[in-house]
């Protein structure tokens, strides 16, 4: 990024911020729903605790010397940070580290009864049974009889639009609110993505995955189309190797959406199927990298990250905090150009996001004004009601 000077971290650490109440309140009412979604035993309900106490005042602690993971926490920062409060570390590095305590308090990883089960997995469920995927599916119906541009527009959309609302961000109560003053697609670079896409279908799509349910269910239509339309040859779904930012889609999500699709009827069944055979004979590729769940900007990927994404004819960055970690998690100037702050990616990539943190870059100082004018406070920034396609080639 020659011209461009880097921007702020983002810290918790300012009472009546964004990421101050996500640690003070978001994290303590997320350990609230896992207690209420399971009958944890006494010993996960202690950590629980103690992990309640340590997140909202405490300061960070070591993983226990036999975590499975604890070297590969060790070079993500965890020694520079251990005995720091979690309000004066990056806010990146302390949201993430959160998911991974709260993990380690209910024994996701340690082997016994509870081992491997998602504390997570009860809402996801609720989500992909829920009458609002009913609709989504059968919508999809009219969908197909138009004509394949009109239906590939409508399912970037619909990819685009279901990360509106992760579970994690409907525990607050601002995630409902709507603003007409200013049109909800805040940068439109849709074009330029059909475009890298062309027609000759021998290519492949890298999409890094976000949420679970209403998110992942049209990310997986759209790959769909891709792969029937040969516009490209193959796709790899990049999900979380384990929970994260509660909604965070997993391998075990991917399969419950495919049931999910099958089980449905029509066009919705048909993609269903024709994606579990995509999955068959490895047109499909699932990935669970340990990176998908670094406390870290994706600039500090590893090698064979680098090379997946370097070789893909496009990489979908999906979601908020993946555009964090894309752009870096910084206060940008909001009209910081967006190929200048990804210009290190090693292939063409593509952002679709909602905006639900601070972090924003490559709007017009036009839209800027507009937004700040109609929402002072600035919760156009956070509140899920605009959205960005963002495309560097
Ligand atoms: O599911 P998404 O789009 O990544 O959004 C999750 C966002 O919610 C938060 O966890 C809290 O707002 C952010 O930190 C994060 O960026």
């Amino acid at each position: 990024m020659p011209d461009t000077p880097a921007a702020p971290v983002i810290l918790g650490a300012e009472p009546g911020s964004f990421p101050h109440g996500v640690l003070s309140e978001r994290h303590p009412a997320i350990i609230r729903q896992v207690r209420e979604a399971f009958p944890y035993e006494p010993r996960q309900q202690q950590a629980l605790d103690a992990l309640l106490a340590n997140c909202t005042e405490g300061r960070v602690e070591p993983l226990p010397a036999d975590a499975h993971d604890r070297a590969r926490w060790e070079e993500w920062g965890m020694t520079a940070y251990a005995g720091r409060s979690w309000y004066e570390v990056p806010w990146l590095w302390s949201e993430s580290w959160f998911y991974r305590q709260l993990l380690e308090a209910v024994g996701y990883f340690v082997p016994g009864p509870w081992q491997g089960i998602d504390p997570f997995r009860p809402a996801k469920l609720a989500e992909l049974d829920s009458p609002a995927t009913d609709e989504e599916l059968a919508a999809l119906d009219e969908l197909t009889g138009r004509p394949a541009d009109e239906q590939a527009r409508a399912l970037l959309h619909g990819s685009l639009w279901g990360n509106r609302a992760d579970l994690g961000f409907r525990l607050s109560a601002e995630s409902t609110r709507e603003t007409d003053a200013v049109p909800g697609l805040l940068a439109d670079d849709g074009e330029r993505l059909w475009s890298l896409l062309g027609t000759s279908g021998t290519g492949t799509l890298c999409l890094i995955a976000d949420n679970a349910g209403g998110e992942l269910v049209p990310d997986l239509l759209l790959l769909d189309h891709l792969l029937v339309h040969g516009l490209v040859a193959r796709a790899v779904l990049h999900v979380k190797p384990y929970p994260y930012y509660v909604s965070d889609a997993t391998g075990t999500d991917v399969i419950d959406a495919l049931r999910r699709l099958v089980r449905a009827r029509g066009a919705a069944a048909d993609s269903g199927r024709r994606l579990w055979s995509a999955l068959g004979d490895g047109r499909l590729e699932l990935r669970a990298h340990p990176f998908s769940c670094a406390p870290l900007p994706y600039a500090e990927m590893p090698d064979d990250l680098r090379a997946e994404f370097a070789s893909a004819t496009v990489t979908v960055v999906k979601g908020d905090l993946n555009y964090r970690r894309l752009v870096g998690d910084r206060l940008w100037p909001p009209t910081t150009p967006f190929a200048e702050v990804t210009d290190w990616f090693p292939g063409p990539v593509a952002a679709l996001r909602t905006l639900k943190s601070d972090v924003v870059t490559g709007l017009s100082a036009d839209t800027v004004a507009a937004l700040d004018k109609a929402e002072p406070d600035g919760r156009w920034r956070t509140a899920g009601t605009h959205a960005l396609i963002q495309v560097r080639t």
